[in-house]
């Protein structure tokens, strides 16, 4: 047999491509062959995807994997397979483990963990200080020359609140065109905070987070960003004030990008009057007038990206008193659900839309070669199959992720990944992880 009648084949057929006109789609080998209606292959596996939409692999630039050091909450294997059930093919993994991600060797542990994993590709985020603590420049030269090539360098979990470090660590990637990734929390303001400084936090007695410790960073650092001419990415943006903030340094054309969770697309502060620990998290659930000023910017390209921040926590440290418990939620199952009911099904967004936010830009941020590449010939076969017109009310229990601290427990959703596809291999088939 030839090398080519040896390639695995697989035609998608009558599926919408980013929600356009039914088309087939040919995958052969580890790329897309053909693309357009009618077309036959003999002998290929046939997927029929009437009804379904054809995306590209989503991309997580915001993924705690917990490995090494907190397998009990997730490990490479079980993150990187609730990614792919989530329809991502590509996650960055943050640097918040034990040991931290900040050196080379570490990072390489990671990277090769993601390899063997075989279930999305794992680029792992270094981070910019020795041991998050802030004071001194990792070794960011030597993570990206590793094997691991890091790109994206962050202490998220932290702030890298000195500005003089975040200067040195900006202008240090700037040779090889990395970007720094800030976790936007000024360190005094937020001592001891517990949830959004507002109304709420008023009436709960519980000590607030102003938004004002999110913005004084974002403030400082696209100021930064813009003096030493290097790449800035914002975290996790939360606030209407900081969307504000993106808006007036991309409009001065400086390299500023941010992300924004599908959490903080939905959930708001009134929730916390449950004192339920599931909804605490890190920046904290804000107000409606924020949630509406982040769709807004999700949808005009102020923000350029979701993600995830998927951030997995076993039982015993959720299931507490609100002030014991840890802060994060897992998020890689339900984004492609939660950005549809948010921004599709609300018409701020269309599927073409979703899939620059969620797929090609953040792997443009990441500068991931062969990731969020549009659906077309010759391109690599990283694809997702959605249906949107499912409905299910969410059931953490089911998750491939090794935690279940899911704020959407007990909500209908909309939508259901039926198959996702790394480099033309099927790693979620009919809803389930192969
Ligand atoms: N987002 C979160 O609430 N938690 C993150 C880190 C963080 O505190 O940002 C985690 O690692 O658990």
């Amino acid at each position: 047999m030839s090398p080519t009648s040896e390639k695995r084949r697989t035609l998608i057929r009558g599926a919408s491509l980013l929600g356009g006109p039914p088309t087939d789609v040919l995958i052969e080998g580890e790329s897309v062959a053909a693309a357009g209606p009618g077309l036959t292959a003999e002998g290929a596996e046939t997927i029929d995807a009437g009804g379904l939409v054809l995306l590209p692999g989503l991309v997580d630039l915001h993924t705690h994997l917990r490995e090494p050091g907190r397998e009990d909450s997730e490990t490479v294997l079980t993150g990187t397979r609730a990614a792919a059930a989530g329809g991502y093919t590509a996650v960055h993994a943050m640097a918040n483990t034990f040991p931290v991600a900040d050196t080379a060797g570490v990072v390489e542990q990671v990277w090769r963990l993601g390899r063997e994993s075989g279930y999305c590709d794992v680029q792992p985020v270094g981070a910019v200080t020795v041991g998050l603590e802030g004071k001194q420049l990792a070794e960011l030269g030597a993570m990206h020359d590793s094997a691991a090539g890091v790109v994206v360098f962050s202490d998220d979990g932290r702030c890298v609140d000195d500005a003089v470090i975040m200067r040195r660590a900006l202008e240090y990637v700037k040779a090889f065109d990395g970007v720094i990734a800030q976790h936007a929390q000024e360190p005094r303001l937020t001592e001891g905070a517990q949830m959004n400084e507002g109304a709420v936090s008023a009436e709960l007695g519980l000590a607030g987070w102003p938004a004002a410790a999110e913005e004084s960073i974002i403030a400082r650092d696209v100021l930064l960003a813009a003096h030493v001419g290097s790449r800035v990415h914002v975290c996790h943006l939360s606030t209407a004030g900081s969307v504000d903030l993106i808006r007036w340094a991309k409009s001065k054309g400086w390299q500023v990008t941010a992300e924004v969770t599908p959490h903080h697309l939905l959930l708001t502060d009134d929730l916390v009057r449950s004192y339920d620990p599931v909804y605490k998290v890190n920046p904290p659930l804000r107000t409606e007038a924020d949630v509406r000023a982040l769709r807004e910017a999700l949808a005009d390209g102020t923000i350029d990206c979701v993600a995830t921040d998927h951030a997995p926590h076993p039982h015993e440290d959720k299931d507490c008193e609100w002030p014991a418990a840890a802060m994060g939620m897992i998020g890689l199952e339900t984004a492609l659900s939660v950005v549809q009911h948010t921004m599709v099904d609300t018409g701020l967004l269309d599927w073409a839309g979703l899939a620059d936010r969620m797929s090609a830009r953040p792997a443009a941020i990441g500068r991931l070669g062969g990731q969020g590449r549009p659906v077309a010939p010759g391109e690599p076969a990283n694809l997702t199959l959605y249906d949107p017109a499912h409905r299910a009310v969410v059931d953490p229990s089911g998750f491939a992720s090794r935690s279940r601290n899911s704020p959407y427990r007990g909500l209908e959703l909309p939508g259901r990944v039926t198959h996702t596809f790394l480099r033309g291999r099927a790693t979620v088939r009919d809803g389930v992880p192969t």
